[in-house]
């Protein structure tokens, strides 16, 4: 039993309890939420109206959530005392009853406390932040075609440089370290050659490992197995030109993974075309399907080339029995792309893509520049995934200059709550809030942000009256 220091958990209502990473619900869970600074004032309530509705609505008496505040940021300062942003208690709360909601929490820039909202996902171990992008019909967007876009961005949660792993220029540990780097160890790493890092520099530090990257990727193929047709796409995102073994480790990771746990459900692309290019020409030689998938083959060297013409004979060699013939093309597709050019992809051919498994940073810039293509950031919710806990949280912060005002848009969080549902089972529920946003929307029942762009531009509905035009079409 656990002992808290100010809170009292409900006295009706279970535990979810995990079974190898997979929620046991029963059926009236508690769920701890945390309102969030700035406008989680306003986004939580509306949410939690409209979780309970639809739970109502769906299940009658027979299932209820158990809702149990517990306390982040600013709030809990109010409760706990100055600088206890995340108490013991909100710690132990998550621990105990596992899947948890919360709205946005402040981190200050520059210096002051770290990000709450990191601290939450490592401390539990969240390694997967899931993210989907899709379009409701009626939506206003910058876009012609913003219906093409449904992708799920799936942003490792725990590495990278959210690790927090750094100094400030004039810290004397850092001026040490920079000293030491540039006097030990670049000398001693050949490929290095005599770079230097300038004095006065901030320094930070960037892990990227195998073991959190291939769980992080395993868990975005084992989702796209789930899906059909040419959703059945994973594409490995990274910047691993330029940083080669943090970020071209991934995409390798990623490949490795792909090709040895789930051969017989995975394609890449170089096999893909390798494939089908012999499906097009049965007799087509070796060289000839290397300079098909190589356009620059014929001004490479001889020692490029026999790389080539052998990747090529491996794979036939190895999967043309178990993929050939157009096996393939019912498979898992992965891919990757560099991270710059998949900002512009997303915005020309967004049909092509499905889920993009990012590192950190990568998947925080992409989830916001997805979510603008799709109606903003009010719609774009997020889950964080581990094996013994999940937190759902939308993918924007606390926008303060609308905190208070009751005018957010809360479908962000509203459908975070909706990844909550379908996390834990409750389909029925999650398919009524769905239904009733969709509806609303394209009714043109929306907050100042969706109406401002609607042509004409539309009068709002506050954040209050929004989830109420949610529940009446459910
Ligand atoms: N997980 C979390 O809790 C996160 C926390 N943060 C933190 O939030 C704070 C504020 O960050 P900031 O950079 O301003 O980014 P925000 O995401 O909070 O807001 C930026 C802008 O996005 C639009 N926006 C955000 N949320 C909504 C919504 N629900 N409905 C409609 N529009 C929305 C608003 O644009 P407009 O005014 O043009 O309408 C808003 O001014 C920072 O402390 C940051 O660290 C940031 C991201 C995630
Ligand atoms: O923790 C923060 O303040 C920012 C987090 C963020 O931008 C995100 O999770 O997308
Ligand atoms: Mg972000």
């Amino acid at each position: 039993m656990v002992h808290y220091e100010k809170l009292s958990p409900p006295t009706t209502g279970e535990k979810i309890k995990f079974n190898n990473g997979l929620p046991i619900v029963p059926a009236n869970p508690i769920i701890p939420y945390i309102r969030g600074d700035g406008t989680g004032v306003d986004i939580w309530p509306a949410t939690q109206k409209v979780i309970d509705q639809a739970i109502e609505k769906a299940y009658g008496i027979d299932r209820k959530i158990e809702w149990f505040k517990i306390y982040a940021g600013d709030e809990a300062c109010d409760l706990y005392g100055t600088y206890q942003y995340l108490p013991k208690d909100t710690i132990e709360a998550i621990r105990e009853y596992g899947v948890a909601i919360k709205g946005p929490l402040t981190t200050p820039i520059g210096g002051g406390i770290r990000s709450l909202n990191v601290a939450l996902r490592q401390k539990f171990d969240l390694y997967s932040c899931v993210r989907p992008c899709r379009y409701y019909q009626g939506t206003p967007s910058p876009h012609k075609h913003p219906e093409n876009l449904d992708v799920i961005v799936y942003r490792e949660n725990t590495e990278d440089i959210y690790i927090g792993i750094e100094w400030e220029s004039n810290d004397p540990i850092g001026i040490k370290l920079i000293e030491h780097l540039n006097n030990d160890v670049i000398p001693a790493s050949p490929s290095l050659k005599n770079r230097i890092i300038p004095q006065g520099s901030g320094i930070g530090i960037k892990p990227v490992s195998k073991d959190g990257s291939q769980r992080h990727i395993r868990r975005a193929i084992q989702h796209a197995l789930k899906l059909n047709g040419n959703k059945r796409h994973v594409t490995l995102v990274h910047k691993g030109n330029i940083m080669k073994f943090t970020e071209g480790s991934f995409r390798d990771w990623g490949y490795e993974l792909a090709t040895n746990e789930f051969r017989n459900e995975c394609i890449t692309e170089r096999e893909s075309w390798i494939l089908s290019n012999l499906e097009q020409n049965p007799r087509l030689s070796i060289e000839n399907n290397a300079k098909l998938i190589d356009p620059g083959y014929e001004s490479l060297t001889k020692e490029k080339k026999d790389i080539i013409c052998n990747e090529v004979q491996l794979v036939i060699n190895n999967i043309h029995k178990t993929h050939g013939n157009n096996k393939w093309k019912k498979m898992v597709l992965v891919d990757d792309r560099i991270a710059d050019s998949i900002f512009q992809q997303i915005q020309t051919r967004p049909q092509e893509y499905s889920i993009l498994a990012t590192l950190n940073l990568n998947g925080d810039y992409i989830s916001d520049a997805a979510a603008a293509i799709v109606g903003g950031l009010g719609m774009a919710p997020g889950a964080n995934i581990g094996d013994r806990a999940a937190i759902f949280e939308a993918t924007h912060g606390t926008a303060p200059k609308h905190a208070g005002l009751d005018r957010i848009n809360p479908g962000s969080v509203i459908l975070s709550g909706v990844m909550m549902l379908e996390y834990i089972g409750w389909q029925e529920a999650a398919d009524l809030i769905t239904k009733g946003l969709s509806q609303s929307i394209y009714d043109k029942q929306v907050t100042y942000d969706l109406a401002r762009l609607m042509e004409p531009p539309q009068s709002p509905l506050s954040c209050s009256e929004f989830a109420n035009a949610v529940i009446e079409r459910f």
